[in-house]
């Protein structure tokens, strides 16, 4: 196996070779398969990516296999979490080629990956050290017949080999919040990043390398998902657990594969966020907070309104004002600061957005804005730039307000009463997260109570406290990440009775 040190080794090439990362070294696939990553901004070829097959996967599995029961078990809590502050200050370090990564990738504003990306992937090393360091213990003091008594208390063990499958919106942020916790716990990984996204978990590579991190605790494996390395990964006997956050079918899928071996499994997934906007709110925080929740990262963000109900008596002013702001919002390159907003990943989610855009004119939907494909200048006219969009007159029934879209749009409908809106915002198979603007206390409590999903912001958005559960209710998701929430899922609690 040719092994080579660095992601990048033609690094004078404009288009970039991606390799995979195992046993802590960057390795083209066995079989020498590649595939195309190209640029969302223009369509420019910006990276062949080394396609894992199954033998590729295997080693990587065998190679995390390995550390699980040698270098990464050796090392005492403290020295596990010395290392993860390490990545996160390396991953400081190299900020600025995480984010010309991310953004190559993805196509979103430097301005954002600059203000949550890539100090999130930082962040998630650095919270998960904190936690399992801290995180308090009990004890049972239980009586026996003979008087001495038995202490029974309960030890965490690593759960193993875990495999994280990854999405493409928030690429090294979502990758990391699955790795962070998961190497904190004592466990070791092998990443199947999306074929959208191959750089920054390659470039993590190079970090881990960099601090000490020993071989085949962090592995990467690129390809795509059935009848490639996702498949082949999450049906390999020797993952031990699975964490997934993605689209609520491929959740289902990687469900049916972890069933074989009675594997745990981690979802995050879809969603049909609303937003519900009352007239006592403050309204400029509200349509603020809407315009961020429905257009940031493109609309390609699982927390995202996509519906948003609002009290009659402010409808006609805040679809105005929401028109007003979408409409004034820069489409640009990444590169430059005043983008507000960039391409969607691939054509090919675009033409599944743009499917959405048309259903909702032959459903009978007002066009308030957007609808289509903007004029880009000559230079980015190759990317996959659609309008930010709001629709009025839809019923609830609508595939256009039921199904997720995953694009920068929503559906505006008004509401009469806090108990019909509540009823509305609910009738969906999803559970993720909603927001309410509201002034009023009583009912942001009433309210975010009655609301059938994993988060509620009130008065915010995307608002992180990493310390807090986060996942979604019915099909949004299975399972709780965040502070020690995560532990339920990375680690094994193992009771242990000490007769006296
Ligand atoms: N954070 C979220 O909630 C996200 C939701 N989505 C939704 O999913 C839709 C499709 O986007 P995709 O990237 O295709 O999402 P996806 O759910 O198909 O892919 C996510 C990851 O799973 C892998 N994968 C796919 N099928 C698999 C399988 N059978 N076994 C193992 N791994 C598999 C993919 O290669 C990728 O790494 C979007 O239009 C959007 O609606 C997409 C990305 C993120
Ligand atoms: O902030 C987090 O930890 C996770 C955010 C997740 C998304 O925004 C997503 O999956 O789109």
């Amino acid at each position: 196996m040719q092994r080579i040190a660095k992601t990048n080794p033609s690094s004078d090439s404009p288009v970039r070779n991606v390799l995979n990362f195992v046993d802590g070294a960057f390795v083209p696939a066995m079989g020498g398969r590649a595939f195309d990553k190209r640029s969302p901004v223009n369509g420019a070829l910006i990276a062949r990516v080394a396609e894992a097959g199954r033998d590729d996967v295997d080693a990587a599995v065998g190679a995390a296999r390995a550390a699980l029961r040698g270098p990464w078990a050796d090392l005492a809590l403290q020295q596990r979490c010395d290392l993860l502050y390490g990545v996160a200050d390396e991953i400081n370090r190299r900020f600025d080629d995480f984010l010309e990564a991310e953004v190559a990738d993805t196509g979103k504003p430097v301005s954002l990956a600059r203000q949550i990306d890539i100090p999130r992937g930082a962040a998630n090393f650095k919270i998960f050290a904190d936690v399992v360091k801290n995180v308090p213990g009990e004890v049972f003091e239980t009586p026996t017949p003979d008087g001495a008594g038995a202490l029974n208390f309960a030890v965490r063990a690593p759960v193993g080999v875990v495999a994280a499958i990854c999405p493409w919106n928030l690429p090294l942020l979502l990758m990391t919040w699955k790795v962070g916790p998961a190497l904190a716990c004592g466990n070791t990984v092998v990443v199947k990043p999306s074929e959208e996204t191959p750089q920054t978990a390659t470039l993590l590579g190079e970090v881990m390398n960099a601090v000490g991190v020993p071989g085949g605790v962090y592995n990467v494996v690129h390809g795509f998902g059935p009848g490639s390395a996702g498949e082949y990964l999450t049906t390999h006997p020797g993952v031990d657990a699975i964490t997934f956050t993605g689209e609520t079918r491929t959740g289902a899928a990687i469900m049916k594969a972890a069933a074989d071996g009675a594997r745990p499994v981690s979802l995050e997934m879809g969603g049909k966020n609303p937003a519900l906007v009352f007239a006592d709110c403050d309204f400029d925080a509200a349509i603020e907070g809407t315009m961020r929740s429905c257009f940031a990262n493109c609309g390609q963000v699982c927390l995202g309104t996509e519906r948003v109900y609002v009290e009659r008596p402010i409808f006609e002013r805040f679809v105005a004002a929401l028109k007003e702001k979408a409409e004034a919002m820069r489409l640009g390159s990444p590169a430059d600061p005043g983008t507000g907003m960039g391409p969607l990943i691939s054509q090919e989610h675009r033409d599944k957005v743009l499917s959405y855009y048309r259903k909702a004119v032959e459903e009978g939907a007002t066009v308030v804005t957007g609808g289509g494909i903007p004029e880009m200048p000559e230079d980015l006219a190759g990317g996959s730039w659609i309008q930010p969009t709001i629709w009025t007159g839809l019923s609830d029934e609508a595939a256009v307000t039921t199904e997720e879209i995953f694009g920068p749009c929503c559906h505006i409908a008004p509401f009469d009463s806090e108990a019909e809106a509540i009823d509305r915002a609910n009738a969906t198979k999803y559970g993720l997260a909603a927001s309410v603007w509201t002034t009023n206390l009583a009912r942001a409590h009433r309210v975010s109570a009655r609301l059938e999903t994993g988060i509620v912001w009130v008065n915010s958005w995307f608002l992180r406290d990493l310390r807090t559960p986060f996942g979604g209710a019915k099909q949004s998701g299975i399972g709780r990440e965040g502070g020690v929430y995560s532990l339920e899922f990375y680690t094994e609690l193992k009771n242990v009775c000490i007769k006296l």
